[in-house]
């Protein structure tokens, strides 16, 4: 089937991969034409493991492009996927201008009946209202139908997450509809779930929310641990093993970043109280996360006092390990407040620095070797749980630093492995190993 997909972005550029790898002739649209001629080349725009040659193999069979036309991209296409961003407004609530425009792209050039999904994550009833946008600007005798197809990929894991997945949302207000998006997604061995289009919106949220949920749980329980000297990681496994719990997102740590989990439940509490709820929970959530994201800096002032010419490797980037995104990132909170307590700076990650250079403003040293980082640091801050550091040999930080004092934000070494490595060490959650117990 002839597909557009409009958005190239993190979510767009790996759908339009994923459907022209399972047969579909897909062409992938973009406003920024940057983006398209480097795409054009076979060059992805993001880093995701197993993209690229998904994007070479498909675009050498001719059954994947790249375009900044709309017309051209939306040319005989009997289905268009609306993949753009919606970030988060001053006041919480989504943006949702992008898909606006998007539609108004749509309907200036389209020239045949399509379908229209909405992959973005958008607020219950905006595809509706995307709907009255295509018809008050498509040409008449043109009929567009509206799906809702939310998107639940992870960054890092984008492509396994398309094609391996729990599930795919279809909101349609008609069998046919929802028939012919079953159609396109069969190949792709995973439940599909058809329901209403209000349904199919407000499941991308309440997920996400959930999830979000799941973790700021586990931090104020690793903050109640700490003050009570119980090890947050050995409750968490005790919980898992209940199956209406399940071991996962129960990992402590310095909170949620990316581009999603902070806007989307902001975007539910407006929803939410834009129709009389007040969402307390969610609120709670949001501020629980607000505060686990500066929890280490409490922990290193009370350590040191002072940070003036304090040189701090700062370990991780990304919000996430495999993915070179900082969208909300805790590094982009800890990196300022460091460097205006005085410490100098050295960041490590092995992606994410081009993204870093454009995003942070102060005057840091970056590195893409982890040794680099640690040689004559007086201190280690762990901000992303990346594998060279969760692997790393734990005798390097007393080789390399002037002392070896690690502040772990992702909870990345078993205490006994800490202890045995004389390290002095503070995490989420568990007891600190402090300088007195190792000296
Ligand atoms: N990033 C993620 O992991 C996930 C994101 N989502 C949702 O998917 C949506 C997209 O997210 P991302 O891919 O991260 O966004 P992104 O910001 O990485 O990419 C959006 C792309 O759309 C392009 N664009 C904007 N307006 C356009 C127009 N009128 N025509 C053509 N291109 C246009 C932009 O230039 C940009 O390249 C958001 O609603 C997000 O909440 C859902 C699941 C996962
Ligand atoms: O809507 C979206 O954009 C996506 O948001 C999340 O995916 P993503 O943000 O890419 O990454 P996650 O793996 O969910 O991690 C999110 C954040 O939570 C943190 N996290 C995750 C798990 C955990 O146990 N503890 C924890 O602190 C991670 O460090 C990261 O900062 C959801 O997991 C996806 O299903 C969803 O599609």
């Amino acid at each position: 089937m002839k597909i557009a997909v409009i958005g190239t972005g993190y979510v767009g550029l790996v759908t339009g991969v994923a459907l022209s790898e399972i047969g579909h002739h897909v062409t992938c649209i973009d406003v920024d034409p940057s983006k398209v001629e480097t795409l054009s080349k076979g060059i992805p725009t993001i880093y995701e493991p197993g993209l690229e040659e998904l994007m070479k193999k498909n675009m050498a069979a001719g059954r994947l492009a790249f375009t900044a036309t709309h017309s051209e991209g939306l040319a005989e296409a009997a289905v268009v996927y609306i993949a753009v961003g919606t970030p988060k407004r001053a006041d919480g609530s989504a943006n949702l201008d992008y898909v606006e425009a998007a539609a108004k792209d749509i309907a200036h050039n389209i020239t045949q009946n399509v379908i229209v999904v909405i992959k973005s994550t958008v607020p219950v009833g905006t595809n509706f209202h995307i709907l009255n946008v295509i018809n008050a600007n498509v040409q008449p005798g043109i009929q567009v139908k509206i799906a809702s197809n939310p998107e639940f990929l992870r960054e890092g894991s984008a492509v396994n997450d398309t094609f391996h997945g729990d599930r795919i949302v279809i909101g349609a207000e008609d069998e046919a509809t929802a028939d012919t998006l079953a159609e396109i997604n069969a190949p792709f061995d995973m439940p599909i779930l058809k329901t209403d289009i209000s349904s199919a919106e407000m499941i991308k949220y309440a997920s996400n929310a959930f999830l979000a949920t799941k973790i700021s749980f586990i931090n104020e329980i690793a903050n109640i641990c700490e003050s009570l000297g119980a090890n947050v990681e050995e409750v968490a496994k005790g919980m898992g093993f209940d199956h209406r719990i399940g071991p996962d997102f129960l990992k402590a740590g310095i909170g949620y970043g990316g581009s999603c989990f902070p806007k989307d439940t902001n975007a539910l509490v407006q929803l939410a109280g834009n129709n009389h709820h007040d969402f307390n929970l969610l609120k709670s959530v949001i501020e629980v996360n607000n505060n686990q994201q500066v929890l280490l800096v409490d922990k290193i002032l009370s350590r040191f006092g002072n940070l003036e010419g304090k040189r701090v490797a700062v370990l991780g980037l990304a919000f996430k390990p495999h993915t070179d995104d900082l969208r909300e990132s805790p590094a982009l909170v800890m990196i300022p407040k460091l460097a205006e307590l005085g410490a100098d700076i050295i960041a490590y990650d092995p992606i994410a620095i081009d993204n870093a250079k454009r995003q942070i403003k102060e005057e840091i040293e970056y590195t893409e070797q982890l040794p680099t980082a640690l040689q004559n640091a007086d201190f280690a801050v762990v901000i992303t749980d990346w594998p060279d550091v969760k692997n790393i040999d734990l005798s390097e930080y007393n080789q390399l630093m002037n002392d070896p004092i690690v502040f772990d934000g992702r909870n990345c070494y078993s205490l006994d492995a800490v202890k045995q490595a004389t390290i002095e060490y503070y995490s989420i959650g568990r007891p600190d190993q402090t300088s007195e117990l190792i000296s």
